[in-house]
Parts: C-alpha cells; structure tokens; sequence
C-alpha cells in the first residue's frame, strides 16, 4: 500500500521565555485512502503535529514525507506549488474569501497555479456536482448556508487533487462528507 504521509522521530521544542517541548519522536505512517483523526486532550501537540505535517512550521528534529517528498527541504517557492498540489486544507472557521463567488474561490488553488482556463472550468464542474453545490457556484460565501459553506471549502480543497487532506478540528458533519466517498484520491 502507498504510504502517503511518514511522519519519523519528529520532535518539537518551542524555545521562547519558557522552553515547551510539544511533541518527543512521533512515528506516524498514514496509507492511501485511509482516514486518520489524531485525538488527545487539550496542550498534547495535535496542532503542532498538523503545522509540522502542513509545513506551516518546521520541525525541531526528525522527518516528514508526504508522497515520498521532504516538503521540509524545499525552497520557500517550490514548497509553495507542493503545498497547492499535495495537500489540502479544510480549515475550523473554513477560510472563504467573502469578495469572491463560491466558485471563484473553490478555483483559488488552480489559479494560483496558472491552470489552463479550459481544465479550471471542467474540474470545477466535476468537483461541485461531486459536493452537490453546482446551483450556488455564482453566490457569495456570505448569501449561503453554513453546510454549503463546508462543501465549498471541500471543494476547494480537493479540486487540485492533493495527495493528502487535512482538516483541524474536523466537525461531525465534515466527517459525513467525507466519509461519503466524496473524496477519492
Ligand atoms: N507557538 C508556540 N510557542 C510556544 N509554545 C507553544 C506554541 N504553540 C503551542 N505551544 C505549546 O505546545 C504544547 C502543544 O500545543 P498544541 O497547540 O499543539 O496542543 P493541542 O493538542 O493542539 O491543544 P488543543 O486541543 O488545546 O488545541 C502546549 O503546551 C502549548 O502551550
């Protein structure tokens, strides 16, 4: 089975007034297709784990490989394509830009990256009809429910085909979704 995320002796330390170590030699190998959700209880580092998988932070020591690739020793411009183009995000609040039309931003990720016009607009399709939001392609994310709101911002994050989906705090209905098969890598 290919191994979509290997997470090997990672270690955080937060070194500031007070020195935190968040997080001693975390091994974690997640295969394609799994779901994994990382519970634990409030200060165990599951945030830290998700910024150091997400590259949001870097590590103290040890290992992230997703799809076989350190995003870790990219440059800070390579590392922003790998991030548009391996992983996705669903984020708590969902992070939908209000001056935008759901699909203008459900596309953001495909725009960034200077995708043809032509491939924009059938994967676009593709991905609403999948998520069931294809009548509010054309609304602002302020004019539509906070379910349609969850779809879009699934949509936004599974449209450029990430190898790998992560979503802090994941609510019961997002975990629905994606349950649902709506998401086949
Ligand atoms: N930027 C930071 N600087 C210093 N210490 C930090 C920083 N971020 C987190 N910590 C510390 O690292 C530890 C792990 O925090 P983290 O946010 O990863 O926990 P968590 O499991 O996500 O918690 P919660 O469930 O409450 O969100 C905590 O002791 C926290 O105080």
């Amino acid at each position: 089975m290919t191994e979509i995320l290997k997470v090997t002796g990672l270690s955080k330390v937060y070194s500031g007034k007070v020195t935190t170590r968040a997080l001693t030699d975390i091994q974690l190998t997640i295969h394609k297709g799994e779901f994994v959700g990382v519970m634990g209880p409030s200060g165990s580092g599951k945030t830290t784990l998700l910024n150091m998988v997400s590259t949001i932070d870097t590590p103290s020591s040890g290992d992230v490989l997703i799809n076989g690739h350190n995003p870790h020793l990219l440059k800070k411009k390579d590392l922003a394509a790998f991030r548009r183009r391996e992983l996705g995000f669903v984020f708590q609040d969902f992070n939908l830009l209000d001056t935008l039309t759901v699909a203008e931003n459900i596309v953001l990720p495909l725009t960034l990256d200077r995708q043809k016009l032509s491939d924009i607009e059938q994967k676009l399709a593709q991905v609403a009809e999948r998520l069931g939001i294809t009548d509010i392609l054309n609304k602002r994310t302020y004019e539509i429910s906070g379910g349609q709101r969850q779809r879009a911002a699934i949509a936004r994050a599974i449209i450029p085909g990430p190898s790998l989906l992560l979503a802090d705090e994941p609510t019961g209905a997002l975990i629905r979704i994606l349950h649902a098969s709506l998401w086949k890598p």
